[in-house]
């Protein structure tokens, strides 16, 4: 029978943990505040965002908040992304993404100022994550991958010499967690299987763990799992309930494919709740680096 990995009750735990490291800044005269750009009517993306700014009120974080049209133009965006740069309420903010089609995300992503970057994806953080396999790093992680890491290891379980089939290249989850993976502190070996990997089952049945990130529903087939694996399912689909025929979210993992886990993260319940608390992580530790340098 497999276990799970539950993301809400560790999600849970940590907020605990960070509400205590919101006060002791706010003993020093520190208010950490999360900011958030969200751009269009995207009902997923304004439900993301909602989450995060009630997380931020539970613990303690002040918010700042914009949303902002669909048609609005990239020069527009970037003046936005200026704003909270230069806004000291805010010491750490996200761009939600995807962006609509007509902006330049990378470019945007790049505007961010690094310092302020609590989704770890800014171009000077990622490549801090490149260069740095060994020493304790002092800059913000991808929220996803470090969740994914995280979630594995509040229970009591070890990523070390374990052989990762990441499924997906994004840059939110499947690169990202290819780095996060290979460091010295973590020290497993990932594969990262995309759509131009030519042996995708031999992958999967190889791996000691599975990190599935793709989006597609019940993607990963039980034929593809070695008994006893570790499942982690990233990627969100919403489906029709044959039952009650209402949408329902649903993840890449097939439930043939759990019954032969070990462990596994459902989907909701699992990656998600972490995804949300590694961004609460990145907002104290921010202001944790901004009081230590006044
Ligand atoms: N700037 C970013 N954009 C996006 C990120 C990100 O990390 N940074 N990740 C995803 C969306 N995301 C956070 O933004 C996110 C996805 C899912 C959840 C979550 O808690 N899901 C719940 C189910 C929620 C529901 O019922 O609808 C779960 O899995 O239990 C949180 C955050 C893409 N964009």
């Amino acid at each position: 029978m497999p276990q799970i990995l539950d993301g809400k009750a560790t999600a849970a735990e940590i907020k605990k943990e960070l509400a205590e490291r919101v006060e002791a800044l706010k003993a020093k005269g520190v208010t950490a505040g999360l900011g958030t750009v969200l751009v269009g009517d995207d009902p997923a993306s304004h439900s993301y965002v909602g989450g995060k700014h009630r997380d931020c009120a539970e613990i303690g974080i002040a918010s700042i908040r914009k949303d902002l049209p669909e048609d609005i133009t990239q020069e527009e965006l970037e003046k936005e992304i200026e704003d909270l740069n230069n806004n000291p309420e805010c010491t750490g903010y996200i761009v939600q993404l995807p962006l609509p089609k007509h902006i330049d995300t990378n470019r945007i992503l790049e505007k961010i100022d690094p310092d302020k970057d609590a989704d770890g994806l800014h171009p000077t953080n990622l490549g801090r994550l490149v260069l740095n396999v060994g020493d304790e790093l002092d800059s913000p992680l991808p929220c996803t991958p470090n969740g994914v890491i995280e979630l594995v290891e509040r229970h009591g379980l070890s990523w070390k010499g374990k052989k990762v089939a990441v499924l997906g290249r994004g840059i939110t989850v499947g690169r990202p967690l290819g780095l996060l993976l290979t460091r010295k502190g973590v020290n497993a070996t990932p594969t990262l299987v995309h759509t131009g990997t030519e042996d995708v089952d031999g992958a999967l049945r190889d791996a000691d763990i599975i990190v599935a990130a793709v989006g597609q529903p019940h993607n990963v087939k039980a034929d593809q799992v070695k008994d006893g694996a570790i499942l982690l399912d990233v990627g969100v689909s919403r489906i029709e309930d044959p039952e009650t025929g209402k949408k329902k979210l649903t993840g890449d993992i097939s439930p043939e494919a759990i019954e032969k886990s070990s462990w596994y993260s459902p989907n909701p319940g699992g990656v998600g709740p972490m995804t949300r608390a590694m961004l609460l992580v990145n907002v104290v530790e921010t202001a944790e680096r901004m009081a230590a340098e006044q």
